[in-house]
């Protein structure tokens, strides 16, 4: 059995559904699983929603008829026949939606996050297999939140990984072709919960492993995995392989063309990874196994945007030693923070942060009743692995550099 993961630049418009279908009849669709993330940046369009509707704020149906719209677009554009039952299944997702927000009495911000944003993946998947159908490409739509369960961690919810695999077991049939969401799961008492923004790849290497499929093939808008983010660089190359190590390294660092958690799954059953364009489906792209380390061996860049940098001192000179440091990292898991660059000297303590949850007004307030912070915003965390020297000069050219650190095979540098 195989598993295909199509995301949100893949279903972005009426043509990338359609082309969905041209996929499929090049490359063959036996033993398949598909898993669908939302449409284009729809995500980011339920985010909205579900924040207006937490804060109240006036443009709520604004964003609500944004999401409508765009999506009715579509649908009118793919289904000529007004009368097909995709109209009514979407009516009843929006339907869902009025009624959640009607009902709704809980105060958790994340709880209601995960109610709201996930309809986003419902509806796409409903859309993408209805065209997939009428297209003669006979398939089942499956509500994933009956197959893979976690715990409650509203927006970052854990997989439970005993239970999740007997649901799919359970529920899958091979022969069949299913079409089901990424990115949304269950918990024990039925809600909807999220795995993290761009989850919808963990999502299909989660299937993958509890399949044992034979292989987790990702399309994207790109030729594969490339040395570099093309959004940034202007000459990338592509990497025709990459070991599970590397990769997992790669994604870590932040080239989010594979999201980080994907890779653990995939590894612990040797199953590979296929990263391919949507718009070449014939082409190899990249593949990720065992094997070489990298293909060819290139230095490879990642930029993480929007970081925060903050410099951590006693406010009485004193040094910062094991139990402050313990004291920090409390507060950047109280606070949600993802950690990602450390550097110590006697004095201070220098962190690479994200912070996803918006919630660092909160933390430097806590953070400056004992210590002295200084904290630069909006500023980027370059990394290259395998580096050259030219190319550190090249980024420290024009850059300002606040924080360079090396180890033997990557080098990073957070700059201004
Ligand atoms: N190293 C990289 N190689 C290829 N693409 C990359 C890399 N780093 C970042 N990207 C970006 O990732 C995009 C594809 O990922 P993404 O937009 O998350 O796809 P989707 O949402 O459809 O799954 C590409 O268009 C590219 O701009
Ligand atoms: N739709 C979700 C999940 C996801 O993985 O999407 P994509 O496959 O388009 O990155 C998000 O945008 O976070």
């Amino acid at each position: 059995m195989k598993v295909f993961k199509f995301g949100g630049a893949s279903v972005k418009d009426a043509n990338g559904v359609k082309n969905i279908v041209t996929v499929l009849n090049e490359v063959g669709y036996q033993d398949l699983l598909i898993v669908v993330s939302a449409m284009g940046k729809m995500t980011n369009a339920f985010e909205k929603i579900a924040d207006a509707y937490f804060l109240k704020k006036d443009e709520l149906p604004v964003f609500i008829k944004e999401v409508r719209d765009y999506h009715y677009s579509i649908v009118n554009e793919l289904f000529e026949n007004k009368e097909h039952k995709v109209f009514s299944e979407i009516e009843y997702l929006f339907i869902g939606l009025t009624g959640f927000m009607i009902q709704n009495k809980a105060t958790d911000y994340n709880f209601v996050y995960d109610q709201i944003v996930s309809i986003a993946e419902l509806i796409s998947t409903k859309i993408v297999s209805c065209y997939l159908n009428d297209s003669a490409i006979e398939n089942t739509w499956i509500d994933v939140r009956e197959c893979i369960k976690t715990n409650s961690n509203y927006r970052d919810a854990k997989v439970d990984w005993k239970l999740t695999e007997k649901s799919i077991v359970t529920k899958i049939n091979p022969r069949i072709l299913y079409i089901t969401q990424g990115f949304i799961a269950s918990n024990e008492s039925g809600n909807t919960t999220t795995l993290g923004r761009e989850g919808s790849d963990y999502s299909a290497g989660i299937f993958a492993y509890c399949l044992n499929a034979d292989s987790l093939t990702i399309w994207k808008d790109v030729e594969g995995v490339l040395n570099a983010d093309p959004r940034y660089f202007q000459e990338t190359q592509l990497l025709e392989q990459i070991s599970y190590t590397e990769a997992i390294e790669l994604a870590f660092y932040g080239a989010s063309v594979i999201h980080p958690k994907t890779l653990q799954p995939l590894q612990n059953k040797g199953i590979p990874l296929l990263v391919k364009s949507f718009l070449n489906p014939k082409k190899k792209g990249t593949h990720v196994s065992d094997g070489k380390k990298l293909v060819p061996e290139t230095p490879c860049f990642i930029v993480k945007k929007n970081q925060l940098f903050l410099s951590i001192s006693a406010l009485d000179f004193s040094f910062v030693v094991e139990h402050n440091i313990s004291e920090i990292f409390n507060l950047f898991h109280q606070y949600k923070m993802k950690v990602n660059l450390i550097q110590n000297s006697a004095i201070s303590f220098s962190i690479c942060l994200e912070d996803n949850f918006n919630l660092i007004k909160n933390l430097l307030a806590e953070l400056s009743n004992k210590y002295k912070v200084v904290c630069f915003e909006k500023v980027s965390l370059f990394t290259v692995r395998h580096f050259q020297n030219k190319n550190i000069e090249e980024l420290e050219k024009n850059n300002k550099v606040l924080l360079k650190q090396f180890t033997q095979e990557t080098v990073q540098i957070v700059v201004q």
